[in-house]
């Protein structure tokens, strides 16, 4: 720690279920005109870091974490670079940690508090980023109870997608979240299109504030999600055979499986060989996008999902995936890991 600044950095957390718009708003900061040199936390929950592979514009000041969640599976990890980043010789102003999409923000600050990190970091604020079309997609009192915790420990909430939501069901997701905890502050928006002022260096996080609204989420639940990394089972897929674009596209609308709260990654398509695509698919929602020419970077499928672990099917999927080839090959490129902590 021989180079530690004397002034605690100051970190936001962005925080919101899977898919809710956190690479989106991540990328929006830092487009904006905010003129700190800001070191970057990515974590996917996955195997594959498709959020690290999306965020404009870094050079350098980026760590991915993938893999594991960063609230409990990868804690460490998280230490460790949060010191990697502020003990670097050209000291960074500003940290950002997108957390995973099934991340406690809780046990984000708790992590600080614990490790000989704490005076060196001031957590500035926590912003959770709602899907306002899909925050009661599934009728699961456990993911009710995470979208609730991450809601009730932060200070902000970006109510995203209001275009696919409409003016009810916007209505209808801000009296939910009232209902919960009137204080918070709500501010709808398309793509996150916030202002930057309310985003950073606000000095808005109130722990005691934080962790009254965090316990009372626990109230109002019956159900508790007492270990959300053995709750939830990702899947993977690794493949250079290009897909058929049509196949896919029927595949994904009318085969895959209702129960993957989220999928995404990077495709390689016949029809368009030279270009890398984007899949994204957050609930019953699906984008398939182009997104750069693959340059040097060998062509191939790169593709996780997750699910609930006791419905997610990886042979299946595997199998689902590996038609839209036009292949019958086995999915031995694809695995399905059911992550189990402590
Ligand atoms: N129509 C619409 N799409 C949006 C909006 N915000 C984000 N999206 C899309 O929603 C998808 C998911 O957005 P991301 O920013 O990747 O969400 P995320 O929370 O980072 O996802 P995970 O890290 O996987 O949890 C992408 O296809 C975005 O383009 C919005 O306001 N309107």
């Amino acid at each position: 720690m021989n180079n530690a600044p004397k002034e605690p950095v100051p970190l936001t957390i962005l925080t919101g279920f899977l898919g809710a718009g956190k690479t989106t708003l991540l990328n929006r900061i830092l487009k904006g005109d905010h003129g700190l040199k800001i070191g970057i936390l990515v974590n996917d929950f996955g195997s594959i870091n498709v959020d690290a592979e999306l965020v404009v514009d870094v050079e350098d000041g980026m760590i991915s974490l993938a893999n594991g969640c960063v609230c409990c599976q990868i804690r460490d990890d998280l230490v460790e670079s949060v010191a990697a980043l502020i003990e670097r010789d050209d000291p960074i102003e500003y940290i950002l940690l997108e957390a995973s999409g099934v991340a406690d923000p809780a046990s984000i600050y708790m992590t600080f508090v614990d490790s000989a990190y704490r005076d060196l970091i001031r957590l500035d604020s926590v912003t959770c980023v709602v899907d306002a079309d899909q925050v009661f997609t599934y009728d699961d009192p456990d993911l009710a109870k995470l979208k609730l915790q991450q809601i009730g420990f932060a200070d902000l909430v970006i109510l995203n997608k209001v275009d696919l939501a409409g003016v009810e069901e916007t209505a209808k997701v801000k009296r939910w979240i009232d209902g919960f905890f009137s204080r918070v502050r709500i501010v709808p928006a398309v793509k996150c299109n916030v202002p930057l002022e309310i985003l950073l260096s606000v000095g808005r996080f109130d722990v005691s504030r934080a962790m009254a609204d965090h316990a009372h989420s626990h109230d109002h639940e019956h159900h508790h999600m007492h270990n959300h990394g053995s709750f939830f089972s990702t899947w993977s897929y690794t493949r250079d055979a290009p897909l058929q674009r049509k196949a896919l596209e029927r595949m994904i609308k009318r085969e895959l499986p209702s129960n993957i709260y989220r999928c995404k990654g990077f495709v390689y398509l016949d029809d368009d060989p030279k270009s890398r695509y984007l899949l994204q698919v957050v609930g019953r929602r699906v984008e398939l996008t182009k997104d750069r020419p693959w340059g040097g970077e060998d062509p191939a499928n790169r593709i996780v999902a997750i699910a609930h672990k006791t419905t997610l099917d990886s042979a299946h999927l595997g199998e689902l995936f590996d038609a839209c080839s036009g292949s019958s090959v086995g999915n031995e490129n694809s695995d399905a890991v059911t992550v189990a902590t402590g």
